[in-house]
């Protein structure tokens, strides 16, 4: 807020050139359309001077081209302190100039140049005065100084002062600026040394100057660093809005470089620092890698032709072979295969022996991961069971029925005939009812409440040979179900262990780990050799580098298995993915964006190519089968959706296959491929979903909804209609964002973006499986971008991400009717309509914003 004192145009005074810059590039601090005049020091015009123009100007002085000037003086005062000071000046001078004429003896030629340029000099002072006296001004609101209000503008009366009336008025102020001058005047007279004041303000000029100038070349640095991506760059904004304020880059330390190979080998143990590393793209015959022909070609048959590079490394560790082995850890991309590189050889081994008992525990942290994983094993069971083997029972714990179906799915009982145990038991029985004289009934040891027959004992057996199973439930066996032992348990799997071992649940690996210490001798002996013990498998597309986690595994002569060109602890990204951010202008109109992504050309079908190869592992699920099986589970009850856990349950799984059009529909779908979007929450998911639907009825009967709150036969029914191709929308929050596996998923959009880099590398993992192609897209709001850029994309100032990836994140435009990105007003109507009847479905209990509809 300052008045402008814009001097009249002064004829015949040369002066220097004044350059027109365009309005971008003002001082911090002031804004103005209009361009401006720009001094730029040592130039010399080489056409005549133009007049200067009439108008206002802004001008910007270099701090050594005039005198300075006390401004709170009237002009009067001023003119005449000038004349003053040049009087003097000139005095001193040509008392200089004939000294260095004495010391130079140049003939006087300087002197006959000097006049000029300090004419100029002088002219452009004058003319710059009002302009310093604004920054001045300016300065001394900053310091909080309270310095009178200057006089309005000789020159310009036609702008009103952005200035508040002054607090004083001019009548009181008077006489003290009179006061001020007096004294002013009177030290001026008493000093001989004239430029001393002028000094003084000199220097405060010189520390404003450079405050301008800092700012400025501060603003030209970013500006430079930001051509790269001048239009689309998303963070620009955040990085112009450091400057605009106006505030000096604060100095910063140097940045900290990590020497990460010395990190590596100083702190590291051995099996860390030195990881067998195979080539992403290497792939091999499993009859190379030591599995019968028979079972490799029903594993073929089932879609598992060769080994993938994983399962290159993995396999050989895990078969049976002479060397000493040991435990084994892998750090590989999500759908790169880890789940056949340790069911392969865990099956191979079981299907050795004759009896059924617990061999085998694999420990994964949700139910959709468990069904996913009893597929594989299904798989792989068929495959050995050919070659004379046992055929393997597999068994699941995953609390989605009520505990004592699952005990009972689980664990036999057998009456065998033993009087002397009868005795026993009864025995005990006494002893225990006295104690315990208690009429609590607990159903969950229904199981232990069974009476023997008459000169019987109960004995129990493990129907199964694999239990896969969530770390909650399997404690709850361990220390509930009757007869449930670990003691013959020789493979332990921890599959997404960075996620198991961070959560702790009900300390299940203190508990599985201290049961595995301990058993009977020879019960977990390798049939076949002379090994015994526990081979434990660790495994996560993001492993953990907390090393005092992975001490819990109690890990013996382990070896980690990673991916050519990832370190300790980065995560790679696949191959095949793609990435691409939209910058997100208008927030409040998010959904807006999406349904553009969705109608865009972009989302194409990216694997249309090799569709015809892509059906998957055990993909025989015909359209009429599963059409028949899905009337027969669109009840939402929970319970009896498994009838036995040790059979087969392939029919109530959802297949991976290709996109086949649905003929339900009949007619081209509206969506050419298919669509996983992840929302931040289970609420926002199904508010996103029912919007969707409602902004685009055509696409309403292809989405479907994943939340943590879905149950499971739903769950089931909608990732088997997705498989089909039926529904080609899925809106989730994080669940599903671990380890499912949708082969046909070609397109993952981050439509709130995750918390995490590890939750970014599972979300986008989703597609991009098993060597095919896959997008994921991000939407990035404005007060997302920094974080966006740095930490998921590593660019940027201060990119520190630790996610590798083969290319670089694309940024696409999208969202908007108009040029400039904007939405047409029918469009926003319609918009603002949909999220009305949304709240009114809402408030009505009719519950769409938290109801699953689809
Ligand atoms: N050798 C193979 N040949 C063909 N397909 C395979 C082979 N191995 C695995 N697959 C398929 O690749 C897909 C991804 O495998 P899997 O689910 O094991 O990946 P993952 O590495 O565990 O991923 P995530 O980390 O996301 O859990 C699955 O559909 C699986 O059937």
């Amino acid at each position: 807020m300052y008045n402008r004192y814009i001097p009249p145009p002064k004829e015949n005074k040369a002066s220097k050139p004044l350059q027109v810059v365009p309005p971008a590039a003002t001082l911090a601090g002031f804004s103005s359309s209009k361009p401006y005049a720009r001094y730029i020091p040592g130039q010399v015009p080489n056409e005549p001077e133009p007049p200067a123009p009439a108008q206002r100007q802004r001008i910007v002085f270099d701090d050594t081209d005039f005198p300075p000037v006390d401004h709170s003086k009237s002009k009067q005062a001023i003119d005449d302190e000038l004349t003053g000071t040049r009087e003097a000046k000139k005095a001193k001078k040509s008392k200089s100039r004939k000294a260095n004429e004495e010391a130079s003896g140049d003939g006087g030629e300087s002197e006959l140049k000097e006049p000029k340029s300090r004419k100029r000099k002088r002219s452009e002072a004058e003319q710059a005065r009002p302009a310093e006296r604004q920054i001045e001004e300016n300065q001394d609101t900053e310091e909080g100084e309270s310095e009178p209000e200057p006089e309005p503008s000789v020159a310009d009366n036609t702008e009103a002062p952005d200035t508040e009336p002054p607090t004083t008025s001019k009548e009181e102020r008077k006489p003290k600026r009179e006061k001020k001058k007096k004294k002013r005047a009177e030290n001026h007279l008493k000093t001989d040394e004239p430029d001393a004041e002028a000094d003084e303000i000199h220097k405060r000029h010189r520390s404003v100057f450079e405050k301008v100038q800092k700012a400025l070349q501060a603003k030209d640095r970013i500006k430079d660093a930001d051509d790269g991506h001048k239009e689309d760059a998303l963070d620009e904004e955040a990085a112009e809005a450091e400057v605009e304020h106006g505030l000096e880059p604060l100095p910063q330390p140097d940045p900290v470089v990590v020497d990460e190979s010395k990190l590596t080998y100083e702190t590291l143990p051995p099996w860390l620092a030195s990881p067998i590393r195979v080539a992403p793209d290497k792939t091999q015959p499993f009859t190379e890698l030591g599995i019968a022909a028979e079972s490799s070609e029903i594993l073929a048959s089932r879609g598992f032709k060769d080994a993938f590079a994983v399962q290159t490394a993995v396999l050989p560790l895990l078969l049976p072979s002479p060397d000493r082995q040991g435990d084994v850890v892998v750090a590989a991309p999500t759908g790169s295969g880890k789940t056949l590189s340790y069911v392969l050889p865990m099956v191979h081994d079981i299907s050795k022996g004759r009896v059924t008992r617990l061999r085998a525990l694999i420990v994964l942290p949700t139910r959709d991961l468990v069904q996913q994983v009893q597929l594989a094993c299904e798989a792989c069971a068929a495959a050995f069971a050919v070659s004379g083997g046992k055929r393997i029972r597999i068994g699941t714990a995953m609390g989605n029925r009520v505990f004592k179906e699952e005990q009972s799915a689980i664990m036999a009982q057998e009456q065998r005939y033993d009087p002397q145990g009868y005795e026993q038991y009864l025995q005990k029985r006494n002893s225990f009812v006295s104690l315990n004289d208690s009429d609590e009934e607990d159903d969950d040891l229904d199981l232990d409440r069974s009476e023997p027959l008459p000169y019987h004992v109960i004995t129990y057996a493990s129907k199964v040979d694999i239990l896969i199973c969530t770390p909650g439930r399997l404690v709850e066996h361990i220390t509930k179900t009757p007869g449930f032992t670990l003691d013959y348990v020789r493979w332990l799997v921890v599959d997404e262990a960075d996620k198991l071992l961070a959560q702790d649940f009900q300390q299940w690996l203190d508990i599985v780990t201290e049961k595995l210490s301990m058993g009977k001798p020879g019960a977990r002996d390798f049939p076949g050799s002379n090994k015994s013990g526990v081979r434990k498998v660790i495994l996560s597309a993001t492993m953990t580098r907390d090393l005092g986690l992975l001490n819990e595994l109690k890990l013996s002569r382990p070896k980690l298995v990673v991916v050519e060109g990832t370190k300790a602890g980065e995560q790679s990204l696949p191959a095949l993915l793609k990435e691409f951010a939209i910058k997100v202008r208008e927030p409040s109109l998010k959904p807006l964006y999406l349904v553009d992504l969705l109608r865009s050309k972009h989302m194409a079908a990216v694997n249309q190519d090799d569709a015809a190869d892509a059906v998957s592992a055990g993909s025989e699920t015909s359209d009429s089968e599963s059409s028949s099986s899905d009337s027969n589970s669109d009840s939402d009850s929970e319970s009896g959706s498994e009838s036995d856990s040790s059979s087969s349950s392939e029919d109530d799984h959802p297949r991976p296959t290709t996109i086949k059009p649905s003929p339900a529909m009949g007619k081209k779908p509206a969506l050419s491929t298919t669509v996983l979007i992840f929302t931040k929450s289970n609420e926002a998911a199904l508010r996103l979903s029912r919007l969707l639907a409602l902004l685009s009825p055509d696409l309403a009967p292809l989405i479907g909804t994943l939340t943590s709150s879905t149950k499971t036969s739903r769950r089931t029914r909608i990732l088997r209609g997705f498989s089909q191709g039926k529904r080609r929308i899925l809106v989730a929050s994080d669940l599903v964002s671990r380890g499912i596996d949708l082969l046909n998923l070609e397109h993952v959009i981050n439509y709130d973006l995750p918390i995490s880099e590890t939750s970014y590398v599972h979300r986008v993992g989703r597609t991009a499986r098993a060597g095919r192609r896959g997008c994921a897209w991000a939407l990035v709001e404005h007060a997302e971008a920094r974080r966006f850029w740095r930490d998921f994309a590593g660019e940027g100032k201060g990119a520190v991400t630790s996610i590798v990836r083969a290319g670089k994140v694309e940024r696409v435009r999208i969202g908007g009717d108009t040029e400039e990105g904007e939405f047409a007003e029918d469009r926003v109507r319609e918009y603002e309509a949909a999220l009305a009847r949304l709240a009114r479905e809402a408030a009505g209990g009719s519950g769409a914003g938290t109801k699953e509809r689809n």
